[in-house]
């Protein structure tokens, strides 16, 4: 059996109207590994994470989930992992154990395991207090909780989360961020979409990340920080205007080693170099002899908000990666993965996501 759990090669998908969402796109996630899938809005990643769990057949390309064909087996994919979509599949009508019930019917779930599965996810999720309660009188973050433990209730040993803390205050994102860890602990193969690099940096062994529907960098955290080249340098100046004559100055001092980038921000000015922290003070120096107010300095090292922006073109101008809204692309329910899922998946109605070649969706 293969190590992977999803291998996906040469992936191209095309929508009918010409779109061509996702290209050349070659995954490789690791049984057991907790996968980030990161990009900017439209970049091609609710495309990806559809053709993965089967939703939208591929124009070009392979893609095996779990050891199967996600073309020629599509239901035997989807039989193998959880979906949670962007969009919440919560019947807000049932209460949280009947939700989950009748997941257990979706996926086809033995009767005789549910009463007890439905227990341990109720307990997972911290929703057994409230099992009897309408999900309609439950807060956005329950209403996530309850979704996650929707996605996981046949036990798939894969499971795609599609931006599931979006729209969640912090409190609320770490209690799920604590469930995601306990299955990836488990077993569970994750594959997380976000829009939030601190939740990639904190739960990721590895990430891709996407622009224009092409991979432009993928490996682990650390490795993605060490490739922005040393340690950032924000300057802060009294008057933001002056940003462009200073980092003109930062340049033509030649302060900093080769390689180094100096572009202006909102306040100042921001340099990446491998001597940023040594050769900072001759910065400040030159700044100061050119009549220039410096109010505040710092070094840190990068973050992968700092990767986005080096890898994308967010960085040129664009909004900041960590402040990214996502445009919800789809009204799929979570539940439509499993065979015989509540409501009839994209690709079995050919409906939203119709693409070209191979036939189009299934
Ligand atoms: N059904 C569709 N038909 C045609 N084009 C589509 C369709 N769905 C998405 N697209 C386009 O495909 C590209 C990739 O979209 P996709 O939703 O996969 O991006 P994303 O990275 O998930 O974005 P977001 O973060 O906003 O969810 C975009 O240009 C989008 O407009």
């Amino acid at each position: 059996m293969t190590d992977y759990a999803i291998e996906a090669r040469d992936v191209a998908v095309t929508y009918a109207d010409g779109t061509e969402a996702v290209r050349d796109v070659d995954l490789l996630v690791e049984r057991g590994e907790f996968f980030g899938f990161l990009g900017p809005n439209g970049a091609g990643k609710t495309t990806m994470i559809k053709t993965l769990v089967t939703l939208l057949r591929p124009t070009a390309g392979s893609v095996t989930v779990n050891g199967f064909d996600a073309v020629a087996e599509p239901r035997s994919v989807r039989a193998t992992v959880g979906y949670m979509a962007q969009e919440t599949s919560v019947d807000p009508e049932l209460t949280a154990r009947e939700n989950l019930r009748f997941a257990c019917d979706a996926y086809g779930v033995p009767r005789a395991e549910r009463g007890d599965r439905i227990d341990e996810l109720l307990e997972l999720v911290e929703l057994t207090d409230v099992a009897n309660k309408v999900a309609d009188d439950f807060s956005g973050g329950m209403k996530k909780r309850l979704d996650a433990a929707t996605a996981l209730v046949h036990r798939p040993p894969l499971v795609f989360l599609d931006e599931p803390t979006t729209g969640l205050d912090p409190a609320a994102r770490n209690r799920l961020w604590a469930y995601f860890r306990r299955i990836n602990d488990e077993g569970t193969t994750v594959f997380l979409t976000t829009q939030y690099l601190e939740e990639a940096d904190q739960l990721c062994d590895r990430l891709a990340v996407i622009q224009n529907g092409a991979v432009v960098a993928d490996g682990t955290p650390e490795t993605l920080k060490r490739r922005v080249g040393g340690e950032v340098l924000t300057v802060a100046l009294a008057d933001g205007d002056e940003s462009d004559r200073a980092v003109s100055i930062a340049r033509e001092e030649g302060v900093f080693a080769d390689g180094a980038t100096i572009e202006p921000n909102a306040n100042g000015l921001t340099v990446t170099a491998r001597d940023a922290r040594t050769r900072g003070t001759d910065l400040l120096v030159a700044l100061r002899d050119a009549g220039i107010d410096v109010v505040g300095f710092d070094v840190r090292a990068p973050t992968l908000d700092d990767v986005f922006l080096a890898v994308t073109d967010e960085g040129a101008g664009g909004e900041r990666a960590s402040e990214i809204e996502s445009t919800p692309t789809s009204a799929v329910p979570s539940g439509t993965v499993g065979d015989g899922g509540r409501g009839s998946s994209e690709a079995e109605s050919g409906g939203e996501g119709e693409t070209t070649g191979n036939g189009g969706d299934r």
